[in-house]
């Protein structure tokens, strides 16, 4: 790998936990031992890279983890491990991403404006061609909760592509928009490619990926199956969906349900030795591989769950401040309760107070 890359993924994986309710999420934080909550790897060690001005495709089934991958990228969600290093401001174009649906069109515009870093005199003075562009009409004054997939999508693409980002993602934002809508778009990014932008570009539109996009990802159930030239990718993908097609209804489920199970025991510890023994093999003489690679795995990571400490901590002060306002509503002093206990319990006795208050005044 270059150094010359504008984003860099390397050894992604994505994990969920499957909890079929939240008060089994609730349970599990609060229990102590280790939950029996089913894992689902959504992407299961994705490394690769993308050049400055390059439009890459990201290709791949219903559930593959395209979308998983780009919203990574984009910075909405975390990854479980690895490094993700992008080099510029990125806007991401999913149906509805990141739009309010209580505030109406135009204030969803500013309000995406100013979090892509813009000041309000520039977004006024981009307004028009942004209202313009996605062409709503009336419905710019009307909550975007209203809106039909394809109007989100126009007022989403119109946003994303006027605030200037180094680099778009477009998720299959092109799917749902009619067809004057769909060419307009597609010279738009036409226009960023030729002004250099890099480009992530995700569909099932072979054939938009094959006018749009100079190299092409196969994602494949969490897994990089390829990466390479749109013609070549895009030719085994197609010989990919039609042996699926061929199969029996039986065959088909059966391969689906294969490829699911893998991604529920996928081991991170298993994969992470992998990773560690193959870059001791060209490093030999580097005693640190394993600390290096533990550091590449989690160092960039914010975890999302929290350690068996953190969550005692997290639990103790949440009583404790349960404790000090349970006192304070009861009218004691925190001596009387410690001696009294039973007295944080009896509401008479605040009862009692008031009513003596009362007949003061
Ligand atoms: N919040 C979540 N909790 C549990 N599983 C999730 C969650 N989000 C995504 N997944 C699972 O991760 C896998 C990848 O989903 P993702 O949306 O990235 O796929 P995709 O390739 O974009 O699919 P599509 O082509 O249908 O848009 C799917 O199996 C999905 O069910």
């Amino acid at each position: 790998m270059d150094n010359a890359y504008k984003i860099k993924v390397q050894n992604v994986t994505k994990e969920y936990d499957l909890y079929k309710s939240q008060s089994e999420k609730l349970r599990s934080f609060f229990s102590l031992r280790n939950s029996k909550v089913p894992h689902f790897w959504s992407l299961m060690g994705i490394s690769l890279e993308i050049k400055p001005g390059e439009t890459l495709g990201l290709i791949g089934v219903n559930g593959s983890g395209k979308s998983t991958l780009s919203n990574i990228i984009s910075g909405i969600i975390p990854q479980t491990t690895g490094v993700v290093d992008v080099r510029g401001d990125t806007s991401i174009i999913a149906i509805g991403a990141g739009l309010r649906g209580n505030l109406t069109g135009l204030e969803n515009i500013r309000l995406k404006a100013l979090m892509q870093g813009l000041t309000n005199p520039e977004i006024d003075a981009l307004m028009d061609d942004i209202v313009s562009f996605a062409d709503i009409g009336d419905f710019l004054y009307q909550p975007v909760k209203s809106y039909s997939s394809g109007m989100k999508s126009r007022l989403g693409f119109s946003i994303a592509v006027h605030v200037n980002p180094d680099i778009l993602i477009i998720d299959e934002a092109l799917s749902v928009g009619d067809d004057t809508f769909y060419q307009k778009c597609v010279d738009k990014i036409a226009e960023f490619k030729d002004e250099g932008k890099t480009i992530i570009f995700v569909s099932h539109s072979l054939k938009q990926i094959e006018i749009l996009c100079d190299r092409v990802a196969w994602i494949h159930y969490g897994t990089l199956k390829e990466i390479g030239d749109t013609a070549s990718v895009v030719k085994d993908y197609r010989g990919f969906t039609k042996w699926f097609k061929a199969q029996t209804k039986k065959e088909k489920k059966h391969f689906q349900r294969q490829m699911k199970a893998n991604q529920k025991a996928f081991d991170i510890d298993a994969y992470q030795k992998e990773v560690t023994d193959e870059r001791q093999k060209t490093e030999p003489d580097n005693s640190n591989v394993a600390a290096e690679v533990k550091k590449d795995f989690y160092g960039s990571v914010i975890s999302e769950k929290m350690s068996v400490g953190n969550r005692i901590l997290t639990t103790a002060v949440g009583i404790l401040f349960v404790l000090v306002c349970l006192v304070n509503v009861s009218g004691h002093t925190v001596g009387d309760v410690i001696q009294h206990p039973s007295n944080l319990v009896h509401p008479e006795t605040v009862l009692h107070d008031a009513n003596a208050t009362n007949t003061v005044k």
